[in-house]
């Protein structure tokens, strides 16, 4: 797509691209972590970036949201270069990154507080949107306890509610759903649905296909640092029953024979 706005979204649907990658390409000393990703993300789309364990995920997801600098390639977010807009280009994305860093000592109230002050909203704006994003993700009752004793499930629901408290206009969500109990995760889901649902993009990052299919309507895949299949969900899948199936064949993956080689496991103690 040369000017990059306007994509086949591959089920008939004509869409512009919330995000548009070209060349990335990221090496950690001999270890290619991204190979030349070329990607236009659909907006409007709860997306979804899969792949194995290694395959690159968050390398990219850390480059396309300008916390790690590629070593070549472009990124744009609603147009804007990340690398040489990182301000404009912060300011309409909301980043929920893998091991989240939280300030300890702070209740999450306040942590929430300090994140919506620091993305310049009014004070009164900010508490108004905050009591709402405690309510909704079940966390009032413990806002004024600190970030310190709370649990993984209730970090990344707070983690999400500071990606979310300037209304962003993309979502990226690294792993959003690892350590979350069902219930929890619900709630996540009806979030991210009614987010999507005004307009707004997520994208997610899994190695969990079930969730995947259950959430997604476009998906990546990735696969040692290269983009294996894109496209709406139905059109990866293909004939294959699931993306489960579709997404082994996809990456190739024999795998071990089921653990042949350990012919001492369930054997006579
Ligand atoms: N800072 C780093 N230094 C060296 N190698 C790295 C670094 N970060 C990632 N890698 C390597 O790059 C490759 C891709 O890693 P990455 O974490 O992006 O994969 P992933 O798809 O997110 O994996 P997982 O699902 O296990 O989290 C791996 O081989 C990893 O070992």
């Amino acid at each position: 797509m040369d000017d990059g706005e306007r994509t086949a979204g591959g089920d008939g649907r004509p869409e512009t691209a919330a995000v548009r990658v070209r060349g990335l390409w990221k090496q950690f000393g001999e270890q290619t972590a991204v190979a030349g990703i070329d990607l236009d993300l659909p907006a409007g789309r709860f997306i979804g970036l899969v792949g194995p364990n290694g395959a690159g995920k968050t390398t990219t997801l850390s480059m396309i949201t300008g916390l790690l600098r590629p070593d070549s390639g472009l990124v744009e977010i609603g147009g804007r270069d990340v690398w040489r807009d990182p301000v404009g280009v912060k300011s309409r994305i909301g980043v929920l990154p893998e091991g989240l860093r939280l300030f300890e000592r702070l209740t999450g109230r306040e942590l929430l507080t300090y994140m919506g002050r620091l993305r310049g909203l009014p004070a009164a704006e900010v508490e108004r949107r905050c009591d709402q994003l405690l309510d909704v993700l079940d966390l009032s009752a413990a806002q004024h306890k600190l970030v310190v004793d709370y649990s993984t499930g209730m970090r990344k629901k707070t983690g999400l509610a500071a990606a979310l408290l300037h209304n962003p206009e993309v979502l990226f969500l690294d792993e959003p759903f690892e350590g979350v109990d069902p219930v929890s995760a619900q709630t996540i889901r009806g979030v991210l649905e009614r987010y999507t649902s005004s307009g707004a993009t997520v994208v997610f990052s899994s190695h969990v296909m079930e969730l995947v299919e259950s959430l997604c309507d476009w998906v990546a895949v990735l696969a040692s640092g290269r983009i294996r299949a894109h496209g709406p969900l139905a059109e990866v899948r293909g004939a294959a029953p699931s993306l489960q199936s579709a997404f082994l064949e996809l990456v190739g993956a024999q795998g071990n024979p089921a653990g042949q080689s350990l012919d001492w496991l369930g054997g006579p103690r």
